[in-house]
């Protein structure tokens, strides 16, 4: 990773870790369930959602602060996909971010409540934003996105093509329809809604909607792949979890070297988008390059 990368990713990462906690400072929520949903939130992970939200923001030439609150209300959501992801009724899983899974920790009914709290108030997050550089309805437009993204057009819609394909062969075309809805959909509202809070154009923002699907493929190809070859401390959970639970992967399908392959052509084409909209590249190229390189 170059050292520009590596120093984004750390500022943007602390920035985000910074404000989480914050958020939930002065409300009056039990206990438990503040724990609950601020240990799963301090577990750790790359923050890449916050990461290409912030990042598409200063490609525009606009304050990275302006989207913190949002890149929060997006990690919230994507935390509480995988707290559910984890439990015994879905993936049942003991590890995540290198700790035990929520439900481990604090039960299943904590864990499915924890999650549905930071789902929640992700939105309330957003609606409540303050600040003279965001208008209505640009909140309205977030809103839209985000809440689009994670729900059953999207990211639960994959969620239940996922479980359904279970056990069973599928086709190239049905596993492009889950990871593009379980995984690439809320990453592509990170990247529409950095877009949205920059004041981009109609133009931009379809391009970059292109963009962020080949990138949204990219990232759950290469789960996939690191699935199979990746370094089990690294990934903060044991390897072969895919083949455990009998899913249907890119590795699966078309073996190794043909998911690389797939992976390099999506690649090819998020570039392509990428250099149609009007914004300096150079931040979202090499982020685009982190997502196929990545060791977890
Ligand atoms: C509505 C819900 C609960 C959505 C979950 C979405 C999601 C991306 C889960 C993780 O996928 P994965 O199982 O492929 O990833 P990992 O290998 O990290 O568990
Ligand atoms: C969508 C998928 C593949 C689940 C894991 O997402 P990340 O790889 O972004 O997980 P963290 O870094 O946030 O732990």
């Amino acid at each position: 990773m170059n050292a520009e990368l590596t120093s984004f990713l750390t500022e943007t990462k602390e920035q985000v870790e910074k404000r989480l906690p914050q958020v939930f400072e002065n409300l009056s929520i039990p206990e438990t369930l503040v724990e609950a949903m601020i240990y799963s939130l301090n577990a750790g992970g790359k923050r890449i959602r916050p990461a290409l939200l912030l990042g598409t923001i200063q490609s525009f030439g606009k304050p990275m602060e302006s989207g913190l609150d949002v890149a929060c209300a997006i990690e919230m959501i994507h935390t509480y996909s995988l707290i559910h992801d984890d439990l015994p009724a879905m993936d049942d899983d003991d590890m995540r971010r290198g700790k035990p899974t929520n439900h481990k920790v604090y039960g299943e009914a904590l864990a499915i409540l924890a999650g549905d709290a930071l789902l929640t108030y992700s939105f309330e997050l957003i609606t409540q934003l303050d600040r003279e550089d965001i208008s209505t309805e640009q909140k309205l437009l977030l809103v839209q996105e985000i809440s689009k993204a994670a729900g059953p057009e999207g990211m639960v819609g994959g969620q239940v093509a996922d479980i359904e394909g279970e056990n069973r062969s599928l086709s190239l075309d049905e596993l492009v329809y889950i990871h593009q809805h379980k995984t690439g959909d809320l990453l592509t509202a990170a990247i529409v809604s950095g877009a949205i809070i920059a004041g981009a154009s109609k133009d931009d923002i379809a391009n970059l909607r292109m963009f962020a699907k080949e990138l949204g493929l990219m990232f759950q190809i290469k789960d996939d792949i690191l699935d199979v070859e990746g370094d089990q401390d690294l990934i903060g959970k044991p390897i072969g979890s895919d083949d455990g639970n009998n899913k249907s992967t890119y590795p699966n399908l078309l073996g190794l070297e043909g998911a690389k392959k797939k992976l390099n052509e999506h690649m090819s084409n998020a570039k392509e988008y990428l250099y149609k909209v009007k914004m300096n590249h150079g931040l979202l190229l090499t982020l685009t390059n982190y997502v196929a390189e990545r060791d977890h």
